[in-house]
């Protein structure tokens, strides 16, 4: 069977980057994926402009994100939590979720990352009961555009968010998730922001949507 692109960014990570140097860990996959393989990660731009200072101004103790993919948004929240926090992933892909763990592992972050490998319509309902999770500090939505919506509804429902949790959602631009910006700028719950920035390695115009829940009104 062919090796998948996502094995060949693992093998690049596990023969240039450092063990246990997430700075390390995700240049790699950011030199691999800007020069040889492009790949769906968030990208440092994004990165750099908008998440890590949104994360450190929330400064979570508990995180999710949504989209896990190789594990390279996940080791660069993982890199800005306080000691004690943690990091819920959800993804989907059994193949992605190989790829993620042992990128996160390699980079060090095992201890506060954990891959929930399923659907995010499966996992979210049992957060609080199997993952021992309150309520949620901050969200990163990074999975599949036509699934942003329903799992923000899905997030309210299970009374897993509270006044101050912060959603970022990455490609609220490209490929556009316009019925979750509609959702969160107009329902009356949430405070937001967007953060224009490029899709990761290309010149083509994205953005971040950051949406800060006010409570259940
Ligand atoms: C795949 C793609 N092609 C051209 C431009 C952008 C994308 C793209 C970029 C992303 O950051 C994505 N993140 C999560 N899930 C996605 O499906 C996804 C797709
Ligand atoms: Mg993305």
């Amino acid at each position: 069977m062919d090796e998948l692109k996502e094995q060949r960014i693992l093998e690049f990570v596990l023969q240039n980057a450092v063990r246990g140097d997430p700075q390390s860990v995700v240049d790699n996959i950011d030199q691999y994926c800007r020069h040889k393989e492009w790949a769906m990660n968030v990208g440092d731009e994004k990165e750099r402009q908008t998440m890590c200072r949104v994360v450190e101004e929330r400064a979570p103790s508990i995180a999710l994100e949504l989209g896990t993919y190789c594990g390279y948004s996940a080791v660069r929240i993982a890199k800005l939590l306080k000691p004690g926090a943690r990091l819920l992933t959800i993804e989907m892909n059994p193949d992605n979720a190989a790829v993620a763990k042992q990128i996160i592992e390699f980079a060090g972050v095992q201890n506060t990352v954990q891959v929930l490998e399923g659907s995010s319509a499966d996992i979210i309902p049992n957060l609080k009961e199997k993952y021992q999770v309150d309520t949620l500090d901050f969200v990163f939505l990074d999975h599949w555009k036509d699934r942003y919506i329903v799992d923000t509804k899905l997030l309210e429902e299970c009374c897993l968010l509270r006044t101050g949790s912060v959603l970022l959602a990455d490609n609220v631009v490209y490929p556009g998730i316009p019925d979750f910006l509609e959702y969160v700028r107009f329902c009356g719950r949430y405070d937001c922001t967007n953060y224009p920035s490029h899709v990761q390695y290309m010149n083509k115009e994205d953005a971040l949507e950051k949406a800060v829940f006010k409570g259940y009104i």
